[in-house]
């Protein structure tokens, strides 16, 4: 069977006034996963959701729900419920008219109301809070509400726009497991918007990354920190050193003014290209065993490691996540292995990162 439930194809958006908002975004989406939508502010995270829920066309391209064509089938009649980042409850309501709203519109009976609206804040952990005003809430419980509102309806998808936002660093942590417990008790799709990429790699079962109106890359919270495909991805996702490098051969890359094994091979000898090092990955050894040699600059204990900003000869900043101290001031050496380097071409794109290792492993197949 088919799993897909959602399916972008070629889908644009501008607006009348020039703004290019998507530019060709194409992707498909799978029967109860959790997906992120992750970039910074203004990407275009929350036009694609409105675009799934039908509160906006897209200028060009199609979207396929279950196969069919929905581009122009009413916000009403999608099998979607959104969650908003500002939750949209009725202040005048209580709890229980709150997740009753959509039911008692569809002219659902009486009976059947109580016993459904019953069942999603008991799911929630609600039950029993049907009476109370929204103002005795917590930003929490609001939360909770605000799911239990999209969830009693029943949806195929659920669509969730910054909704932890509006919470402190704590709740927010407890709600990102509370979130995801919830979608796989559901077993719906969950599509979630968000710039905090901590966020992003906890919840979801795939990250789309997207930046001015394109998914720069997609993939697994693991395959996308381990192998972001270009200097964007790397920069936004997790702590990153980056620094220009030269591939001299391959497996053999150059840079801070040193040649070193790696493990990268395909591309051209002499390309200019983007190294990442992950700060975890280097670890600190004398000035004599280094790989790199550094100065301490700064030095930060943060609870699991101490943080340290170094520099080296060329003025390359290297950060570094050690469970050794050292001294601000000292020349320390930074040792690293070949698979810890990670190589990137120059604004690569998904679609060339993917023909690429195809064409490199034909390649090799030969
Ligand atoms: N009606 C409109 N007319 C013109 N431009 C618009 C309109 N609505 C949205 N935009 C623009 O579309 C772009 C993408 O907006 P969108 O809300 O999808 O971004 P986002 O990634 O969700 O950002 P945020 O995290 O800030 O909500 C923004 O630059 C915004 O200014």
């Amino acid at each position: 069977m088919d799993n897909t439930i959602i399916r972008f194809e070629n889908v644009t958006k501008s607006y009348d006034d020039g703004t290019v908002v998507l530019k060709n975004i194409n992707f498909e989406l799978e029967r109860g996963k959790f997906y992120t939508l992750l970039g910074p502010s203004g990407c275009g995270k929350t036009t694609i959701l409105r675009i799934i829920a039908g509160f906006t066309d897209a200028s060009t391209g199609d979207v396929f729900f279950n196969g069919k064509r929905i581009n122009d089938v009413p916000a009403n009649e999608r099998q979607v419920n959104t969650v908003f980042q500002d939750y949209a409850l009725f202040p005048h309501l209580n709890v229980f008219e709150n997740v009753a709203f959509g039911l008692r519109i569809k002219k659902v009976k009486e009976a059947e109301v109580k016993e459904r609206v019953q069942e999603a804040l008991k799911f929630v952990n609600l039950a029993g809070y049907g009476s109370r005003e929204i103002s005795e809430m917590s930003g929490g419980q609001r939360q909770r509400v605000a799911i239990a509102r999209a969830i009693v309806n029943d949806p195929d998808v659920i669509l969730l726009d910054e909704p932890l936002s509006a919470l402190d660093l704590k709740l927010r942590t407890e709600m990102q497991y509370e979130l995801r417990e919830l979608q796989q008790r559901l077993g719906k799709t969950f599509i979630f918007v968000t710039h905090d990429q901590e966020e992003a790699l906890a919840m979801s079962d795939e990250i789309f990354v997207l930046s001015q109106g394109e998914i720069k890359q997609s993939g697994t919270p693991v395959d996308i920190y381990d192998e972001p495909i270009n200097r964007f991805v790397a920069d936004f996702i997790g702590e990153s050193n980056i620094v220009d490098g030269i591939m001299i051969e391959d497996y053999r890359v150059k840079f801070a003014g040193k040649e070193f094994e790696c493990v990268d091979a395909g591309m051209k000898p002499n390309e200019k290209i983007d190294i990442v090092i992950r700060p975890e990955d280097l670890e600190i050894t004398t000035p004599e065993n280094g790989k790199l040699i550094v100065t301490v600059d700064t030095q930060l204990f943060r609870g699991v490691h101490y943080e340290l900003s170094t520099y080296d000869k060329d003025g390359n900043e290297w950060l570094v996540h050690s469970l050794k101290k050292a001294e601000v001031g000292a020349e320390i050496g930074l040792d690293f292995d070949p698979e810890a380097i990670h190589v990137m071409r120059l604004n690569e794109t998904e679609e060339d990162f993917d023909k690429r290792l195809e064409a490199y492993g034909d390649e090799e197949h030969e």
